[in-house]
């Protein structure tokens, strides 16, 4: 009698640039990854919107569909991947799925952060598997490892670069002084970027990523609306060479970190400066990179690729072992942790370092002036350099911490003072207290 477990069926929905890349590793990796499960895994069904599309990979014509609700809730299906992302069909499609039954895997961050109470509450109502980690982070190990591994220890602070698009555009920006537009078309030709790249650019896809690591980090419900968002479309060259003059470098941020007292959370994403020696700073193209900071672990550094087909194939694949797995031992993993159940704090009440350059006139009293504006607000001045420009001057100023809410009325009140002819530029600083 043979003791061969029958093979466990995978329904893809979805077969762009991750979804083609999990067609080809479940083909070229069968015989590993049914030793792995205990039993092989077999592709039921591949659903897309578009039949006759040209694929990355070879997809067996007869497995292809645009019937994907059909395809999802199948009797002979066992495991749901869902790869179309957006929030419709894929939340309905996610939900039928598990109301038969199905395990699902997901890379979809944009639905995490918007719905993610209805999905989690979904798996739990049906005891189905919901398994994410492709969702933040591309092929970095970052949820289980703060799920599972960091699951005894108090997490302060989470902080890192989380978007492979705007990760790679401030790149080429700052090694070979690429134009926006031109640094967005190759990472859009490499497959980084988002269908609609304004996610990416406008950081709407870090704070999805921030909201759903937030949520985990701190055991809290955390959507994309409770996450402070700046984009990058306004960094001009002039201002990446001016931060490099500096000997700095700009990226977009991802940070949620625990309010002193442990009482609230702050969940921001934003561009900017940190000192070249940074380990962030060299995190180059699309590469991501996320500190974790532990009570008892201290600080862990997780650094990979963060975006990319075979990427974030790799991370989806791991779910798919995980959830066949746990079929197969009749078991499911963690459900969503949320009892501290912390509020999400504004912005202004969160702690942050200005970087300001204002052009000033040329006269007496002029840097007295604009000093006594930041002491007004409590905002203590750390450097201040000046450049002479004929009748006018550039002062270039960073503060020490502050509170932001103090640092932009600082910003509003010095707008109006007679004497600045310009606030030139206005960045966040991080990283000279953090390595
Ligand atoms: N690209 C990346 O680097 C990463 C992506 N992700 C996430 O992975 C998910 C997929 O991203 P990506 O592969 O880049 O997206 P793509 O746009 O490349 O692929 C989307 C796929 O979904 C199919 N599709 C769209 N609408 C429907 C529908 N109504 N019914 C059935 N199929 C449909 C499309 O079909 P057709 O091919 O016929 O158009 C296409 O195959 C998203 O949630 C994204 O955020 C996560 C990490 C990294
Ligand atoms: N567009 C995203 C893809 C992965 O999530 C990115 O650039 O990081």
């Amino acid at each position: 009698m043979s003791n061969a477990k029958p093979a466990l069926r995978v329904a893809l929905l979805g077969c762009g640039v991750v979804g083609s890349q999990v067609v080809r590793l479940l083909r070229e990796q069968a015989d590993d990854l049914a030793a792995r499960v205990g039993a092989p895994l077999e592709l039921a069904g591949v659903a897309v919107r578009r039949l006759g599309r040209r694929r990355d990979t070879d997809v067996d014509p007869a497995l292809l569909t645009t019937d994907a609700e059909g395809l999802a809730t199948r009797d002979d299906v066992d495991i749901v991947v869902e790869v179309i992302g957006g929030i419709e069909p894929a939340r309905s499609l996610i939900l039928a799925a598990m109301s038969r039954g199905k395990s699902v895997v997901t890379a979809n961050k944009a639905l995490l952060a918007e719905d993610g109470a209805t999905i989690h509450a979904a798996a739990k109502q049906n005891g189905a598997d919901l398994y994410f980690e492709a969702s933040v982070a591309g092929a970095i190990p970052l949820l289980r490892p703060l799920r599972e591994s960091l699951a005894g220890d108090r997490v302060r602070r989470v902080l890192g670069i989380v978007n492979g698009t705007t990760n790679y555009i401030l790149d080429k920006m700052d090694s070979s002084g690429a134009s926006f537009t031109d640094a967005l078309e190759e990472a859009q030709a490499l497959g980084y970027a988002e269908a609609d790249p304004t996610a990416d650019v406008e950081g709407f896809d870090a704070a999805a990523k921030a909201a759903i690591l937030a949520g985990i980090a701190f055991h809290s419900r955390v959507t994309a609306a409770d996450v402070h968002r700046e984009g990058i479309t306004e960094i001009t060259a002039a201002d990446v060479a001016s931060a490099q003059a500096m000997g700095y470098v700009i990226k977009l941020l991802a940070i949620c970190a625990l309010s002193d007292d442990g009482g609230s959370i702050g969940v921001r994403v934003h561009p900017a400066m940190i000192p070249r020696s940074h380990p962030l700073a060299g995190v180059r193209e699309a590469y991501n990179a996320v500190f974790v900071e532990a009570e008892s672990a201290g600080r862990l550094m997780f650094y990979g690729a963060g975006a990319g087909g075979a990427p974030t194939a790799s991370a989806v694949l791991g779910d798919i072992v995980a959830v066949a797995r746990n079929r197969i031992a009749a078991t499911r993993g963690p459900e969503e942790s949320t009892y501290a159940d912390l509020k999400v704090h504004p912005m202004g009440a969160t702690t942050t370092r200005y970087h300001v350059s204002v052009d000033v006139a040329d006269k007496p009293g002029v840097l007295a002036r604009v000093a006594d504006v930041f002491a007004e607000h409590d905002v203590s001045i750390q450097t201040v350099k000046q450049e002479g420009r004929g009748d006018d001057a550039r002062l270039v100023l960073v503060t020490h911490r502050a509170n932001d809410a103090a640092l932009s009325a600082t910003i509003e009140d010095l707008q109006d003072l007679d004497i600045v002819r310009a606030v030139a530029g206005v960045m966040r600083v991080e990283g000279d207290d953090t390595p």
